[in-house]
């Protein structure tokens, strides 16, 4: 059994409370442990999840959260930069899912990340078990 942590960046708290379930879901529904983690946007995930593992605590994590364009460059800079922290930190071999959602509205949003739809909280905690079945195998 692994441990999961999941680290949510709760911007939109109902988006993120479906990304969570169907993280969750995901995780237990393979026969793992999951936790969560809580920050307070995407900018931050990389961070936590570096921190996190520094720990050795957990085998795996999955990124959560929703990045929805506004008026500003903002935009660019969150979704960017929190996929290239994330994308560092997977090239150091730590198992990560990437479930943070970069939408032009929050009905794209809503369509990804409810279970009940595309589910994209389970799809990258799958992703982020699959990484560590992976490690495994490589050694
Ligand atoms: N606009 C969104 C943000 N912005 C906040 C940043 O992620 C960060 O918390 C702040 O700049 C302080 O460092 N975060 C999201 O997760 N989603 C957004 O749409
Ligand atoms: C991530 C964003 O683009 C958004 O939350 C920020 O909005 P704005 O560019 O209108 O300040």
């Amino acid at each position: 059994m692994a441990n999961v942590l999941i680290v949510e960046a709760r911007f939109y708290d109902h988006l993120n409370d479906m990304l969570v379930a169907g993280a969750k879901a995901a995780i237990e529904g393979a026969g793992h442990h999951a936790e969560v983690l809580t920050v307070p946007g995407a900018l931050e995930v990389p961070g936590a999840i570096a921190l996190a593992s520094e720990s050795g605590r957990w085998d795996a994590f999955v990124a959560l959260g929703v990045v929805i364009r506004g008026e500003t460059y903002h935009f660019e800079i969150v979704a960017n930069e929190s996929a290239r922290g994330i994308m560092a930190l997977t090239m150091d071999g730590v198992a990560i899912g990437n479930g943070i959602l970069t939408t032009e509205d929050e009905a794209q949003a809503i369509a990804r990340a409810d279970p009940a739809q595309l589910d994209k909280g389970g799809g990258a905690a799958k992703a982020a078990l699959a990484m560590l079945d992976l490690k495994d195998r490589l050694g």
